[in-house]
């Protein structure tokens, strides 16, 4: 009952003021229909506009840091704090993360030497290659993606391994690795020699065709540090070019507030800091085939590799 008396007298107070607004309101309505046509347009226009952004973007990106289409020359340097991952290991002055972040630079490789080294893959890659999904070449320990497994490509090839890589090959690989760590380190402000090669380092093939074993599951979003333990800078080169070779297959940064994407591009160099700042996946290959070599380094010399050499 009190709630009826309630809200009976407060609908007669109500109905007081709306009869006051009405009385207070201007005769003439024209001003208010066109503000209101004005503010439907402006809403459709904003509909239409969102659309096309979702139809451009995707579903899930929030900004693409780098377009397939730009050539970007001095690397473009995106900062982000350094996680507490780095503390959990031992510290090396002049190598250890202390700026954290991304960069990408067209700079470093060339066109012709990025289609060198994907002929070299693809040589490499077509006597084995998995059942489905990502396929890898590893030309350190010689581990070739077969079937379900790996073989040892120097060993199961012996002497004719000389007919699939060569020592201009294995030079170009070399040479282009030494880049990538003066650049890591310049970018960083690091001491390149306090930077060392580490395990794996590899070429990835990947296709649309479905993955048959866990190892051939590329798209999970994953922390190198966690994954590949050693990482401290994660390097990407890629050999072939999104939207021409291949459909999906962008590199994505799932960082808290959105996702953030890298265009593949051939002789395109991604650099990062390998720890949980920068937690990444690559997005599903829809069409075509996508080349690309994840070079790894680390500052604890215990994990330091040599580079690869023809038997
Ligand atoms: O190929 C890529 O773009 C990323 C590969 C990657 O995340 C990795 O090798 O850890
Ligand atoms: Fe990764």
């Amino acid at each position: 009952m009190a709630i009826q008396r309630r809200f009976h007298g407060k609908s007669t107070d109500a109905n007081g003021i709306y009869k006051k607004i009405r009385q207070n309101a201007p005769k003439h309505a024209p001003f208010w229909t066109g503000t209101r046509i004005f503010l439907l347009v402006l809403m459709a226009l904003a509909a239409c506009s969102a659309g096309w952004l979702f139809l451009l973007w995707g579903d899930d990106i929030t900004e693409t840091l780098v377009w397939q289409s730009e050539i970007v020359q001095p690397p473009r340097v995106f900062k982000v704090p350094c996680s507490e991952d780095y503390n959990k290991y031992k510290r090396y002055p002049g190598c250890t993360p202390q700026t954290c972040g991304r960069a990408v630079t067209d700079h470093m490789v060339t066109q012709e030497e990025a289609h060198v080294l994907r002929r070299l893959a693809e040589r490499g890659l077509s006597v084995g290659g998995s059942d489905g999904g990502a396929s890898i070449l590893d030309l350190h320990s010689g581990a070739l993606s077969m079937g379900k497994q790996f073989v040892n490509i120097y060993r199961y090839f012996g002497d004719q391994i000389k007919e699939i890589f060569s020592e201009e090959d294995f030079h170009l690989y070399r040479d282009v690795r030494g880049r990538i760590q003066q650049v890591i380190a310049e970018t960083f402000g690091l001491d390149a020699s306090l930077l060392y090669l580490t395990k794996p380092t590899f070429f990835s093939r990947i296709n649309s065709s479905t993955a048959k074993t866990t190892h051939d599951e590329y798209w999970h979003p994953h922390i190198d540090k966690e994954t590949y333990g050693s990482f401290d800078y994660t390097s990407l080169l890629y050999l072939s070019d999104y939207h021409t070779d291949f459909g999906g297959g962008r590199f994505i940064f799932v960082d808290a507030d959105g996702n953030r994407t890298v265009e593949p591009r051939v002789g395109r160099v991604s650099f990062f800091s390998s720890g949980s700042e920068n937690l990444h996946r690559v997005e599903k290959v829809e069409w075509g085939t996508r080349f690309a070599i994840t070079v790894s380094f680390t500052c604890n010399p215990a994990h330091a590799i040599d580079d690869p050499t023809l038997p």
